[in-house]
Order: structure tokens, then sequence, then C-alpha cells
């Protein structure tokens, strides 16, 4: 038996020119034929063409320089004509006495095999890549559609709660902006704290509308609005209550206080004109002060409107143009 044989690799030994000198029968079963048939060829003989052409470009440049090369990676064709990946360790030496160049090979079937898994999972990899980041981008682009939309919902119910307390003729409150102002006074202000509720209708404004047209009637409305608000104070509320009633809620304010301001309202709306003649109001006025435990409490403005109501009844029916009050200061001018 060859010592050749004894090592576990195909070997080759070839003169220091590349002619083959021996071969181990690891690298005979490998590329067929026996050791005759191969003696003084070229080493090349059993490469395909490619790895001809690096053994030729690359290896031995390598093998010239340094007398040595490690690592290559070349193609053989074996017995069967079939292409077989290997890795080559190659040194210049002595063999019986003569230069000569031992080659020791190693099959890498299972590198290539794995090298082309390695690669089908980087692919796969950089697919997944690519779907997730495209699954990310849609997925920001739909946390923004959301995010918009939810800002215009926000916006929208911002919109819709102006709207039901907003009277949409004169932009004052409304009934329920009232209901809110009162419940808010109940829930925060202190014990014995007044407050008074000053109901203000415009004297005969059906012949308004019904001499000067609903147009001119609608402009008053609007008019007197504007005199309400120069009359409040900022903590004072001013609502359209009804068509010509309008209710001047005046927290923190007693019967002298609302006397004031009730004087100040007749002095005001005498600004608004109709045909050149001013407008009058009557005022029905209703004080309260804050009970222990009140509460949010709606009989509490029920009871505060009916009693301004009464009063404003009683102001009408004495002629208008006055200010009247529940259990307090009577007929003001
Ligand atoms: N232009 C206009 N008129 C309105 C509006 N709402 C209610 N009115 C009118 O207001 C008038 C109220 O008439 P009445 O309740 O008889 O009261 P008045 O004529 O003011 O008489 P007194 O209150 O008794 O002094 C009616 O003609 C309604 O049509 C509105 O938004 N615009």
């Amino acid at each position: 038996m060859d010592r050749l044989d004894l090592l576990p690799s195909p070997v080759l030994v070839t003169d220091a020119q590349g002619h083959i000198v021996t071969a181990n029968s690891d690298l005979l079963a490998l590329v067929g034929k026996d050791a005759e048939h191969w003696r003084g060829r070229y080493l090349d003989g059993f490469l395909p063409a490619p790895s001809r052409v690096f053994l030729q470009t690359h290896v031995w440049p390598l093998m010239l320089r340094h007398g040595y090369v490690k690592e290559i990676y070349l193609h053989l064709i074996n017995g069967a004509g079939e292409r077989v990946p290997v890795m080559v360790n190659a040194r210049r030496g002595q063999w019986d006495g003569q230069e000569c160049i031992v080659w020791v090979f190693f099959v890498a079937l299972e590198r290539s095999r794995f090298e082309a898994e390695l690669v089908e999972a980087r692919a796969r990899a950089q697919r997944l890549a690519a779907e997730l980041s495209q699954a990310n981008a849609e997925l920001q682009s739909v946390h923004q559609q959301l995010s918009q939309h939810a800002q215009s919902v926000e916006s929208q119910n911002r919109e819709l709660a102006t709207l039901s307390l907003t009277d949409p003729l004169t932009r004052l409150g409304n009934r329920r902006a009232l209901e809110r102002a009162v419940e808010q006074w109940q829930m925060q202000s202190e014990l014995g704290a007044p407050a008074a509720l000053m109901m203000v209708d415009v004297d005969h404004f059906k012949r308004v509308n019904d001499r000067y047209g609903h147009d001119e009637g609608d402009r008053v409305l609007q008019e007197l609005a504007r005199q309400l608000q120069a009359c409040k104070r900022s903590s004072d509320v001013v609502v359209r209550y009804g068509g010509e009633e309008f209710a001047l809620w005046l927290p923190g304010t007693g019967p002298d206080g609302a006397s004031a301001i009730a004087q100040r309202v007749h002095q005001l709306v005498r600004e608004v004109r109709v045909d050149n003649k001013p407008v009058t109001v009557s005022i029905g006025v209703s004080c309260a002060q804050q009970t222990l435990h009140q509460g949010r409490d709606m009989v509490f403005l029920t009871r505060l409107l009916h009693q301004a109501d009464l009063a404003l009844y009683r102001a009408k029916t004495a002629g208008r143009n006055r200010t009247m009050w529940h259990d307090g200061p009577t007929g003001l001018p």
C-alpha cells in the first residue's frame, strides 16, 4: 500500500511544473482512471475550464511566490463526468529527492450545500425585511390616517358641543348654556353665595315683525344681544332663552348689584332703534343664595325661572319697560 493512501483525503503529487508524479487511491477513486493514465499529465487534466483558468492566473502565481497555497476553491471532474467542489491546500517540497508539489483536496459538497442554503436564507431574510418594512410603512400610514380621523372627530365634537350651546342668530348661549352655567355655580359656589337670574323680554316685538318684517326683527335681536353683552361682567352669562326673550345669569350678584345691572340694561337697549324709536324691554328678576349641600339640583333653576317669569309678567302687565322682582325691590322705571 502506498504511504499516500494512509492520508484521509485525495492527494496528488506533481513535479514543480505541475506534471503528475503520483496520486493516492482516494484521488484516483474521485477522478476515475488509474495512476498510469495520469502519470506525466499536466494536473489540470481533471479540472473544468473555469478552474483551469483560475489555476493558471491565480494558483500558480501564489505557488511561485510563497511555495504554498491554502483553501483554494476549485472544481474537479469526477469519474462520472460531474463537477465536484473541492478545497485545495498545496505545498512545494521534496519527493524521492526531486522537487515537487503535494496537493491535498477536500471534497466540499457539504460546504457548497451549506453555502447555497446560506444564500437562500439571506435572500429569504432580505425578502422578509422588505415585507416587514412595507408592512411597517403601511401601519404608519394607517396610524397617521387614524390620528387624522381622531383629530377631525375631536374637532367635529368640539364644534357640535359649541353648536349645541349656541343660538345661531345672536351667537349668544342658549337654554342649555344657561343650565350649564347655573349647574356649575351650584357645584362650585360657597354656602350663602348670592346670585340673580334676570329674564329680559322685548316689548311689543310682534309689532316690529309685523310692521318692518322678520329680517328687521332679526336685526333688532342681534343688536340687543350685543347691548346685553356690553352690560355684563365677565363672570355673568347672557343667553337667548327663547324667541324675543333673553336671560342674564349673575353669579355673586345680590339685589343691589342686580338692580344696577337692570338699570344699565334698560339704558343700553334704548340704543337699539326701530324706525328711529328706541326699543324697550321688561325685566323679571329672581334672587337666590347658595344653600348647604345644594349640589346639582335642576329644581333650583326651574324655581328661579318660574319666579323670574312671574316677575316679568308683572312688569308687562304694569305697563312694560320696567323691572319687577320676585320678593325684592319693586318697579324700577
Ligand atoms: N324676527 C324674529 N322674530 C321672532 C323670533 N322668535 C320669535 N319671534 C317673534 O317674536 C314675537 C313675540 O311676540 P309676543 O310673544 O306676542 O310678544 P310681544 O309682541 O313682544 O309682546 P309683549 O312681550 O307682550 O310685549 C312673535 O311675533 C314671534 O314671531 C326670531 O328669531 N326672529
